[in-house]
């Protein structure tokens, strides 16, 4: 599994920190725990909470002809004056909340020119509570974060509006910034390329705009720099006497988070590790790679190994381990050669680089280095390698240079995060299936918000064709079609290297198409904005599938709007309709069909033998078996996974409890 790797390269004191906010142990104990999951209280409440939030939003909506007509100066002078009751907190004052609501939704349609639609305002309302928020793909989540984000300001907290990657957060912020500007609030975005003092100035807004990678790590930089002073009443003590000029801090705290696309960071993002580390010279670190994969090239399956492709682990077999023995010490290895546990960890790892992982699928190379694509977002993650030397090791096998070990200095996972915010929130397309996880993980209660405009997508099913070659054939067909008629096509794969062999085949018809993949993500927002307009053909890798908005002009939409293929299924079917959300935004007309074949990774790997009976017999009941059973188990292995990373965390917390904080 990869880690995110961050390296802790700066620590310059700065000027003055509040009292830090953060949650020690948001979890209750372990009866309420068992008591939650077992009666399922929290889910029962939930038609309660939706029916409350659509009192409110009501109430909201009904305030707007007595906003309207304010000036803008007194439409700010409004939200101002309500700033001492949203200050106090007090719980039962709804009103101000209501009014403070209602003046944000007035002050958007003056700056932005889009006034919140109710459902906008019951999400946002929401969001407020701390709750998880589902909202179909489209229905315009950036807008709905908005009044959350400025009333939460106004009371004083320090904002975090968390986005999966730098691109969006600096999308997302530069679209609303008049909107916070009209009230007077600042609003500042986290780059990955920004100094320190930088970061701290953007930490120091009202609101922050930032990916869920960057805050993580900007937050275990503070827990080093806090390493010293343990305990929050040694901090505040701190901070009093010597006016907070100790250590140099990034964050004002963890007030409260509005996580966009929360599905992804809090579940599928949610098993990698966030590890800053230094990095630690080993000039003998090649030749030990070097040799390893010799080795490991003479070496045969299923003799000497096996390849559990499942389970993505290799296991030598006795054989194996005899041959590697011999041919170690025919070679004059010596070292961490002659230890055998460190000889065979080295071959299996050796045999992994060379079998598992394939260039332009899990990792591409470029400027002389090891990237990781992201297989979730298709996003190439610099920041990240594979722990335990495999990473060195597929640095080895592809002859660029061999990067230092990282040495940990702090670690933490996503789920132990987020978690001590003081109040969380989140937004996500695709969270009901997901809900018991929340509400175990992150103690929020999901709640569906209804479509602004019902769905108009045609959905035209899945078409299964024999291998590979087959299916880009069967999709350059499709799209010949499409094209002829005028409409917009969106291909999404789920590789980079799936998307340059689609991309060959529609080159070799003369179809003209875009390629959107990880190898160049900067022309992204030119070529998405592109993607809807008559007769474009993009091919996407899995980018495509969150937070794009892919507005199609109106002469396509009288055609038809745009039609989106799917050429594989993903381990999740979240993430298959997460790309289909790229059609039918907004009420719009559009059409999703995908077209897979039966030698596609997902079925050799989860479903062997049910895929052989499809290759026998494609009937309509064995196809349809045959996808859910794939992702089912898919899925199952991966919530299996993420319940022991938590027992894992949850024993770290328990263990560091007695020794004081690793991060
Ligand atoms: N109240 C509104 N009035 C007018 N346009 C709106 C409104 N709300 C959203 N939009 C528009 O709808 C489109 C979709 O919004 P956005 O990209 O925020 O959707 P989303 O829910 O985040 O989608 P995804 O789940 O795919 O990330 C945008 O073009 C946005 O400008």
């Amino acid at each position: 599994m990869p880690e995110v790797q961050g390296l802790l390269g700066f620590g310059r004191p700065s000027r003055g920190i509040a009292p830090y906010a953060e949650r020690s142990d948001p979890r209750g104990n372990a009866v309420d725990l068992w008591l939650e999951r077992r009666l399922g209280w929290l889910e029962a409440r939930a038609p309660l909470l939706r029916r409350r939030l659509l009192r409110r939003a009501d109430q909201v909506m009904a305030l707007e002809p007595e906003f309207r007509a304010l000036s803008d100066d007194a439409l700010r002078a409004a939200a101002q004056a309500l700033r001492p009751r949203l200050l106090a907190r007090r719980r039962g004052d709804v009103e101000a909340l209501v009014r403070a609501f209602a003046a944000v939704r007035e002050a958007s349609d003056r700056v932005l020119g889009k006034r919140h639609y109710k459902v906008q305002v019951m999400g946002a309302l929401g969001l407020y509570e701390g709750r998880m928020v589902e909202m179909a793909t489209g229905e315009g989540k950036t807008l709905t974060a908005t009044p959350a984000a400025v009333v939460a300001a106004l009371a004083g907290d320090p904002v975090h509006v968390v986005t999966v990657n730098d691109y969006l957060a600096a999308r997302d912020a530069e679209e609303t910034r008049p909107l916070y500007g009209f009230f007077g609030l600042t609003v500042g975005v986290i780059d990955s390329d920004m100094d320190p003092e930088q970061r701290r100035d953007a930490y120091r807004c009202d609101i922050t705009y930032v990916s869920n990678a960057n805050l993580t790590f900007d937050y275990l930089r503070d827990r080093i720099a806090l390493k010293a002073r343990r305990g929050q009443a040694r901090h505040r003590a701190l901070a009093l006497t010597r006016g907070g000029a100790g250590q140099p801090l990034m964050l004002r705290g963890l007030a409260f988070a509005i996580v966009d696309e929360a599905d992804s960071v809090f579940v599928d993002e949610a098993r990698t590790p966030l590890i800053l580390s230094t990095t630690a010279d080993d000039p003998e670190a090649a030749q030990l790679y070097a040799d390893a994969l010799a080795l490991a090239r003479s070496l045969t399956e299923p003799a000497d190994f096996r390849i559990d492709r499942m389970n993505r682990q290799v296991e030598l077999t006795e054989a194996g381990k005899r041959r590697l023995t011999e041919r170690a010490r025919a070679a004059r290895l010596s070292g961490l050669w002659a230890i055998r546990l460190a000889r065979e960890e080295l071959a299996r790892q050796a045999l992994s680089a060379l079998h598992l992982f394939e260039s332009g699928r899990e990792y591409v190379v470029r400027e002389g280095k090891v990237q990781i694509v992201d297989e979730f977002t298709g996003r190439i993650m610099p920041d990240r390698s594979w722990q335990g030397g495999l990473h060195q090791m597929i640095e080895a096998r592809e002859a660029v240079e061999v990067t230092g070990r990282k040495e940990t200095l702090a670690r933490i996972t996503y789920q132990r995060f987020f978690r001590r915010y003081m109040r969380l929130s989140g937004m996500t397309g695709t969270g009901m299936e997901l809900a018991a996880e929340f509400r175990d993980t992150f103690d929020l209660t999901t709640v569906r918000i209804p479509r602004h405009r019902p769905l108009k997508t045609r959905q035209l099913g899945a078409t299964f064709v024999r291998d590979e070659p087959a299916k880009w054939q069967a999709v350059a067909e499709r799209v010949a079609a499409l094209h002829g008629a005028g409409r917009p096509v969106l291909i999404g794969t789920r590789s980079v290297e799936a998307s340059q062999r689609c991309a060959a085949v529609l080159e070799a018809r003369g179809l003209p198409h875009e390629v959107l993949n990880a190898t160049q993500d900067r022309a992204e927002a030119e070529i998405v904005a592109e993607a809807g307009r008559r007769g474009a053909i993009t091919v996407a890798t899995n980018i495509a599938g969150r937070g794009t908005d892919i507005i199609p002009g109106a002469d396509v939409l009288a055609l038809g709007g745009l039609h989106v293929i799917l050429t594989e299924f993903h381990e999740s079917a979240r993430i298959d309709r997460q790309l289909f959300g790229r059609t039918g935004r907004q009420g719009n007309p559009g059409s999703t069909e995908a077209i897979v074949a039966l030698s596609d990774e997902l079925f050799t790997r989860f479903t062997p033998w049910l895929r052989r009976l499809a290759l026998r017999v494609p009937v309509r009941p064995v196809l349809w078996a045959l996808r859910a059973r794939a992702q089912g188990r898919a899925e199952a292995e991966h919530a299996l996974t993420r319940r022991e990373q938590t027992a894992l965390d949850r024993q770290l917390e328990r263990a560091l409890a007695f020794s004081g904080p690793t991060e």
